[in-house]
């Protein structure tokens, strides 16, 4: 039989699925500085060098391509100069993608949690280091930990519906089918964020991908401003969205089990 593929517990779990899970995906996932993590919030060490963070291009408001990448929804970023520096980083960071992780229970949607608490939903927008210098061996020199920047947003239910959501919600019933991609709705980063100044008090570690190959490449931050979404504006990725072509396993639950912090310490902003 082909390789199977990698997949979520509930994946591996629906019948004649042949996938493998989380505790059976290859690369560098078994290894020691994994991602997501429970983030204890009495043993994060205060750092005073996790500056403000300085965004640029997330006020700009596009029209996106977004995909059904058979494991998340991916919004494009990568042609639009969107960056971000400051924040602790040693460098200037551009984004390429967002995605999120769900599910329809509204405490078990998130990857990282937060003194055990979990989340209906988390965002991830991923940025790639700018590379340094234009020699060769600069941009060999780039298998460091911190290649990657992802912002974590945590999504919580709330009572309002969140208006900036409402392009990227919208558009999922369009991509149904891993491989489908659709255009959205113009809308800018910030429209979907937390207020910029309620983004001074961050979580910062080292860890990785958490999806295969789960590369030990990824400085994390996870915001300690969430972001509220109503409760049917949440279900639309569950319902309207399939791991399968054949549409026989709900797009749901696609979060990674947390893992080890091992010697890491979690520092605070
Ligand atoms: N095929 C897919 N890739 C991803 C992905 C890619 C890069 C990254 Cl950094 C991540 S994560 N969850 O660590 O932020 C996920 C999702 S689904
Ligand atoms: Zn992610």
């Amino acid at each position: 039989a082909a390789e199977s593929h990698w997949c979520y517990e509930i994946q591996a779990e629906a019948p004649n699925q042949l996938c493998l899970g989380p505790s059976n995906w290859t690369g560098s996932c078994q290894k020691n500085r994994q991602s997501p993590i429970d983030i204890v919030t009495s043993k994060a060490k205060e750092d005073q060098t996790l500056g403000h963070f300085i965004f640029s291009g997330y006020d700009k408001k596009e029209k996106r391509n977004v995909s059904n990448n058979g494991h998340s929804v991916e919004v494009t970023l990568k042609n639009d100069n969107i960056e971000i520096s400051g924040g602790g980083l040693p460098t200037g960071y551009q984004a390429t993608q967002l995605h999120l992780h769900w599910s329809s229970e509204m405490n078990a949607g998130s990857e990282h949690s937060i003194d055990g608490k979990r989340f209906a939903m988390e965002m991830h927008i991923v940025h790639n280091k700018k590379v340094t210098g234009t020699s060769k061996s600069a941009k060999e020199a780039q298998n460091t930990g911190d290649d990657i920047a992802v912002l974590a947003f945590l999504v919580k239910e709330g009572p309002k519906e969140n208006e900036g959501f409402w392009p990227l919600v919208e558009a999922l019933a369009h991509i149904p089918k891993p491989g489908m991609d659709t255009e959205m709705r113009e809308f800018s980063l910030w429209d979907m964020l937390p207020k910029e100044e309620k983004l001074r008090h961050y979580f910062r570690y080292q860890g990785s991908l958490t999806t295969p190959n789960c590369d030990e490449t990824v400085v994390w931050t996870v915001f300690q401003e969430s972001i509220e979404l109503r409760r049917d504006q949440i279900l639309v990725f569950s319902q309207k969205l399939w791991y399968d072509a054949e549409q026989r396993v709900n797009m749901t639950d696609n979060v990674r089990p947390v893992q080890r912090l091992g010697d890491r310490t979690v520092f605070k902003s």
